[in-house]
């Protein structure tokens, strides 16, 4: 390690006074004008990564769903994974050292990790499409190279292709090709082998609108469109030619706003979708007859694949495990849905998609998904090879049907990380091949009214919670005034835990009407306020609609 010139070099990265940050559930995420030093000394880290682990590493520079102003940075790990906890630590330390002291951070995570300094390293760099993404995509550059690293830049990417990348370059191959291209080949060949048959048997081409949320996902999806022309049509609204990126719009818009995104033409009963500004998540939704308004959630895709799913897997009469993992916010009804209508086991992980991703490896087949439509399907090893077997050996027409089904489906999903193109692929060719609408598939449950809302307070960390974030421990008296107001309402919960992304802690009720769940959520955000230090004034109790977004206390 040339650490002179990583001190040269750093100082043109230079770190502003008093800055903290923490890598937190998606990377480091704040005002764009702040990441310069954090970029350069992640490239440092993604070198590093790369040696210990003597594979690919990636670097996405985004911040998703947040305000086009901001922007983040995260680590793809050599199985297209989120960074593994320990070396958030590393990230954490060295994103925080003084400039002086930079040589020291890097000498002491070679050690504690244990790296071979003389191996070689390769770093992949993607980026999404807000203005200061290519800057700071070069200083993640200069911070690769500095150390010696290779790298390869593919300029502008959605988050799950360049987890996509990562996880081809590992395998040599065998899960695909490393390129654009070969990203749109191998799901578009799965998307059309799988609905063949769907589409051979009369039914209309069919139409999807998407809110692209004006990020990177419109760009990618209109140079891959042409490719599963045959079998689905997308026509896409909010593709950044206008608009700001996610504002007004987006799938974390419609999800926590509970409303359609601006800029999209929806008729009644039509189906739409939006991803957000990344391309990792996706949500549906449509306008009944009577112009009310239906979102069809993350849960709601978990209960239709893994529903879809069941199928083909009793037909091969092979034992292989399914299970669903969600989240504290998976509403109360699907949870309901899957165990007992379903009779598929549930598990419950802490928020971010690191949590879910492990506890999904745990299954044959782990159907994981966020409320907010983050989520994919993982196969094991064990669970693709036997199928693949099935597919070539089974005799009995129905049931080889049934296994080749299963092995385009594998190929379908983006078993790296949740992926909106991969996911919406999926979920047009499930729609396709069971002749169903969005309101048949709406209607397999009905989600408990539910509301979220944001509390400012000076320290977010004094709140710390268990039980998948469902049981706050500190500070002291705050569950217990929980348990107390979610008792005067019917088919209640509500929980609160400081958010990973934001400066600001997350409240989450849920009753058996859109007003009590509404008073509910207000009630534990006074809690919340009083027991937890926020700031600012006491609000006052009015409708939660009015202090959604204006609010200095709640947004
Ligand atoms: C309630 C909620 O939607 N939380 C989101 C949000 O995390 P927070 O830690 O809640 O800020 O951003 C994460 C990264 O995108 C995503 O994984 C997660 O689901
Ligand atoms: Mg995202």
């Amino acid at each position: 390690m040339d650490l002179d010139a990583v001190t040269k070099q750093s100082a043109l990265h230079a770190k502003p006074d008093g800055l903290t940050l923490q890598y937190g559930t998606a990377g480091f995420r704040t005002k764009a004008e702040h990441l310069d030093h954090v970029m350069f000394r992640m490239g440092l880290l993604a070198v590093l990564r790369s040696k210990q682990t003597k594979s690919t590493i990636g670097v996405m520079v985004t911040a998703s769903h947040n305000p086009e102003e901001d922007n983040g940075v995260k680590l793809v790990d050599p199985l297209g994974e989120m960074l593994a906890p320990s070396w958030e630590e590393h990230a954490t330390c060295l994103a925080n050292a003084e400039e002086q002291e930079l040589p020291r951070v890097l000498l002491d995570i070679s050690e504690k990790a244990a790296v071979n300094l003389h191996q070689d390293a390769f770093v992949v760099v993607g980026r999404d499409t807000r203005p200061s993404s290519e800057k700071l995509s070069q200083s993640v550059i200069d911070g690769v190279t500095v150390l010696g690293g290779q790298f390869h830049d593919y300029g502008l990417l959605t988050t799950p292709q360049l987890h996509y990348m990562v996880y081809c370059r590992n395998t040599s191959g065998r899960y695909g090709k490393a390129t654009i291209e070969g990203y749109y080949q191998k799901l578009s060949t799965a998307f059309v082998e799988l609905t063949k048959q769907a589409f051979c048997s009369g039914d209309d081409q069919r139409t999807l609108k998407v809110d692209c949320a004006n990020g990177i996902g419109a760009l990618k999806l209109r140079e891959m469109k042409h490719y599963f022309s045959q079998g689905l049509s997308v026509q896409l609204f909010n593709d950044g030619t206008e608009g700001k990126l996610n504002h007004l719009c987006g799938a974390d818009f419609v999800k926590s706003h509970q409303k359609p995104p601006q800029g999209i033409e929806m008729k009644s009963n039509e189906r739409c979708c939006s991803f957000d500004g990344d391309a990792d998540r996706i949500i549906y939704y449509y306008h009944d007859a009577d112009g009310q308004f239906h979102l069809v959630d993350g849960d709601k895709i978990a209960a239709l694949i893994s529903g879809f799913l069941k199928e083909p897997l009793l037909e091969i009469g092979d034992s292989l495990s399914l299970g669903v993992v969600q989240t504290a916010y998976a509403n109360g009804s699907s949870t309901r849905y899957l165990e007992e209508v379903m009779k598929v086991p549930v598990c419950c992980t802490k928020t971010g998609v690191k949590h879910l991703h492990h506890k999904a490896q745990e299954f044959d087949i782990g159907v994981y998904f966020e409320a907010n439509g983050h989520g994919t399907v993982l196969f094991s090893k064990a669970a693709e090879m036997k199928i693949k077997q099935l597919a070539e050996e089974l005799e009995e027409d129905k049931k080889r049907k049934a296994a080749k089904m299963l092995e385009n489906v594998i190929d379908l999903f983006n078993q790296a990380t949740g992926d909106a193109i991969s996911d919406m692929l999926v979920i047009e060719a499930i729609l396709a091949l069971k002749g169903l609408t969005v309101q048949q598939w709406d209607a397999l449950y009905t989600d408990l009214p539910n509301r979220q809302l944001k509390v400012k307070v000076a320290d977010r960390q004094v709140i710390s919670t268990t039980d998948a974030e469902r049981q706050a421990v500190k500070p002291p008296g705050l569950q217990e005034a929980i348990n107390e107001l979610v008792k005067k309402y019917r088919l209640s919960r509500a929980f609160v835990r400081p958010s990973g992304t934001e400066d600001i802690v997350r409240v989450y009720a849920e009753a058996d009407s859109q007003e009590n769940a509404d008073s509910l959520a207000y009630e534990v955000s006074l809690a919340v306020f009083q027991l937890a230090g926020g700031i600012g004034e006491r609000p006052q109790p009015e409708s939660p609609e009015q202090f959604l977004d204006d609010s200095p206390l709640f947004s």
